[in-house]
Order: C-alpha cells, then structure tokens, then sequence
C-alpha cells in the first residue's frame, strides 16, 4: 500500500500523485465518491496504474449540487479564493453562492479582484465588492497581466501551509493567476489532460497543483453553483451576517421569509442586511426544498 493524493478526477479515474510519481486510478467498484485533493491508500496493479482502496478522513469537503445529485469539488480545502474581475462584470450571485459554500464547508474564503489595470472600471468594481468587505472577506486587488510581480508578492505569501481553490467565472483571469502562481502550470495541466483523458483535452478538470509548501486546486469555471444539499439551518448559519439576529426572531423555528417578527427581515429593513444577500438566501432555502432522492 502507498499514500497519495489526487490530483485529478474524471469520472471515475483519477490521477493520484503517490511518491514523486503520478498513477492513474480507479476505484473498487462503482464508487466515485473520491475527490481532488483526498488523501488516499493506492494499490499498484501495473507500472503507472493503481487501485484506489481507501481515502482519509477528510478536513473538509466542498461541493455543489443540483436538484438529483451532489458533485465534490474537493476535499482537503483550507481557502478558496473567487477570481472577479474588473471586466468582465462579475455575478453577485456566484459570488455569494461560493461564500455560501465555503462557510458551509468551514473553509476561510477570500476575494481577488483582478484586472485593476482597468482603470475606468475599477470604481465600480470597488463599490460592489464594497458588500463583501463589509461582511469581512477579505478583498485583495492585483492585476495578474499589467502588475505579476506584486501580484505574486501579494499571493504567493498567503498560499503558504495551505490548500487554496481558485474559483470564478469564465474570463477573469484564473488561468492567468495560476500560471503566475504555479510554475510550469501549462505542461503539468497538458500531462495530466492526456493521462486523463487519452490526450483529447476536451474536458476540463479540477487538478492540483502541488507548491514546494502548499496547494492550489484549479476549477473549471462554471456559470451555476447549485447548493440544493444546504439545509435551512446551515443557510442561515452560512450567511454571516445574520449572526446577530438569529434567534431574536419571534418564532424560535423562524425561516426568516415573511415570518412576523422576523429579526432578520427587520435587520433587512434597516438596511443592515443587503437585500441582494436575503434574495439569495429566498433562492437557496426554495433549492434546498426541492431535492429530489438525496
Ligand atoms: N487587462 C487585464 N487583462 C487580464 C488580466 N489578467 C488576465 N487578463 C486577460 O483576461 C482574459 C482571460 O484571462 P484567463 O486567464 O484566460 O481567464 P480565465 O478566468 O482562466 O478564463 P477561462 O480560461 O475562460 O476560464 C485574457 O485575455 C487575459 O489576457 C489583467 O490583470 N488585466
Ligand atoms: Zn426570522
């Protein structure tokens, strides 16, 4: 038996990187419920191949879900940061949704707001990440493509002893950032393409990239985070800034929907929380009420 982790997962074969060598993996049986970033005891069958027997117990496990099925994002997280750019515009609602996820999953979350080099929108992006500094998430500003070196002065110190996912939408600059933060990020994402997924680089994966002292998962971009899996309780409890009016409410199994007495619908009416977050909490609560087999 041997220790390793993954690095990569499509379907059901996954790419594990197990002392200094990468095998290709699959599971016992149907299962498929390894993700990225789990720590596993391999088997060898074949030089550059392996069973997947067992996997540790996680730190912690983030994913997304649809109406049927969750999906694992990956396991082991310490930090996510959401990539949003100056242009193009970014979605509130994709941002809130992977703030939702990581408060959820006990994983300390973060904003990188990038493409400051443009200037005549940077405003504008700075007002609206505004919501998220206020709620206390850190928002760092870089600009991966006019500024990489003080881009990775600033990133590069906080990867440190950590496992960070880097999310976002198509076109902000992920790739970019990676590249900067992860040498020879493009032949390891080719090799692991074509161990994968026998060279056809159709697919996108979530892969790890292993730093001297540290790990960043790249994700897929992707335009929806379902988060049917929450239940009411961890919703209420993953949006922060309904802390304080929790358990004010004047029914002591309140949904905080239209509920008399609401403290947290008061908390909305005064302004103190944003209206665009309760929306959001509206929608996950009516997703989380609509799974179907889970
Ligand atoms: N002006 C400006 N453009 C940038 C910056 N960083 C990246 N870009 C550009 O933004 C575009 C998207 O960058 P990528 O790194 O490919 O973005 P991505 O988020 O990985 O996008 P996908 O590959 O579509 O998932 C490219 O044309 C980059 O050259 C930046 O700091 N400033
Ligand atoms: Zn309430």
């Amino acid at each position: 038996m041997m220790d390793g982790i993954v690095i990569a997962a499509h379907g059901r074969h996954y790419l594990v990187h197990v002392e200094g060598e990468r095998l290709h993996c699959v599971t016992r049986g149907k299962k498929s419920d390894i993700a990225v970033g789990d720590q596993v005891d391999i088997k060898r069958t074949s030089p550059d191949q392996g069973v997947i027997e067992s996997f540790a117990e996680r730190k912690t496990l983030l994913y997304r879900s649809d109406q049927f099925k969750s999906k694992l994002l990956a396991a082991n997280v310490t930090q996510l940061f959401i990539v949003i750019a100056t242009e193009p515009g970014f979605s509130d609602d994709l941002v809130s949704r992977s703030l939702v996820a990581a408060e959820a999953g006990g994983i300390a979350a973060s904003l990188i707001l990038n493409k400051t080099d443009v200037a005549d929108l940077l405003p504008k992006a700075r007002e609206r990440v505004a919501l998220y500094a206020s709620l206390g998430y850190p928002v760092h500003e870089v600009s991966a493509k006019a500024r990489p070196e003080d881009t990775v002065a600033l990133l590069a110190p906080m990867l440190r002893d950590q496992s960070t996912i880097l999310i976002g939408q198509s076109g902000m600059g992920k790739s970019s950032l990676i590249n900067l933060l992860v040498p020879d990020a493009d032949i390891a994402t080719r090799e692991i393409s074509a161990a994968l997924d026998s060279g056809k680089h159709t697919t996108t994966f979530t892969r790890l990239y292993q730093l001297a002292d540290g790990n960043i998962i790249d994700s897929p971009g992707f335009q929806e985070f379902g988060l049917y899996h929450l239940s009411e309780g961890m919703l209420e409890r993953a949006f922060r800034e309904f802390q304080p009016f929790l358990g004010h409410c004047r029914f002591y199994n309140c949904h905080h929907l239209k509920e008399p007495g609401c403290a947290v619908l008061e908390g909305v009416h005064e302004g103190r929380i944003a209206t665009q977050r309760h929306e959001l909490y509206q929608q996950l609560v009516h997703e989380s009420s609509q799974t179907i087999g889970y």
